[in-house]
């Protein structure tokens, strides 16, 4: 099995702070792997620097087979790596049609249509379209930022914190439409959660993280491990 992103012994630096400590992940065609770890371990940390929000002082990340050295989020997305930020970053004035046209940006003119299979997941989006991004409920935003992070056609989807804040029957949507994604459409899908149950019925691969660093990698089986839930305990 090949990898679709790579991401190898990489540091990360905020001013003289050190958030990342060579952190290595491999993130496999067709497979949903989490990432774990309490507040400030460097989760969302990691994911800004496979997005090339914030930029990595040492190691590479690898996006099918392209090393992406210091290429800025909008290379990124067009290589192929949607993101979903964490907190969603809606457009709160925009309708929910114009957050979505938002992704058409780095595409063809061909191919900027709004995918009706996002529709078939997420049908709140379609009878909402007229509807301001600020006036939708958490649980719809996030759906509407997952949507808007498929309009651009990714092969790899980076999610941060996807269930934070939202109702159980939401999450249960989206961990389907993540299934979904895997199962049909061919995607890796990367995400960091704090939520285990979440985790353990969605995901195939789990990393775990502390203080700036990966502790433990291995299936999602192996979250019941003392020595992983010892890392995630508040
Ligand atoms: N922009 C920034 N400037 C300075 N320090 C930062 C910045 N962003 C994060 N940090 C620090 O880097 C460390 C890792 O933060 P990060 O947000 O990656 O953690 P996290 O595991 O995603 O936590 P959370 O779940 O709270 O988002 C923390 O100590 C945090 O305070």
């Amino acid at each position: 099995m090949t990898t679709a992103l790579l991401v190898n012994a990489i540091d990360l630096h905020y001013g003289a702070a050190q958030a990342l400590k060579s952190v290595s992940l491999e993130c496999k065609p067709n497979r949903i792997t989490a990432v774990l770890g309490r507040n400030g371990v460097g989760k969302s940390s990691t994911l800004r620097a496979i997005t090339g929000v914030n930029q990595i002082s040492a190691g590479e990340i690898i996006l099918n087979g392209e090393v992406l050295r210091k290429s800025p989020p909008y290379k990124r997305a067009r290589m192929g790596l949607g993101y979903v930020p964490q907190g969603r970053e809606i457009f709160p004035l925009l309708t929910v049609r114009e957050n979505l046209e938002t992704g058409y940006a780095g595409l063809k003119r061909a191919d900027r249509n709004i995918p009706a299979y996002i529709f078939e997941l997420f049908p709140v989006l379609k009878s909402m379209l007229g509807r301001r991004g600020g006036d939708l409920s958490g649980g719809q935003q996030q759906q509407l930022a997952i949507g808007r992070a498929l309009v651009t056609r990714p092969k790899v989807l980076v999610l941060d914190e996807p269930t934070e804040g939202i109702q159980p029957s939401i999450i249960k949507d989206i961990g389907r439409a993540l299934q979904f994604l895997r199962d049909e459409k061919g995607m890796t899908i990367l995400l960091v959660e704090q939520f285990l149950d979440f985790c353990r019925e969605i995901a195939d691969d789990i990393y775990v993280m502390d203080r700036g660093e990966v502790q433990h990698a291995g299936p999602a089986s192996d979250l019941d491990l003392p020595d992983v839930r010892r890392h995630l305990m508040v």
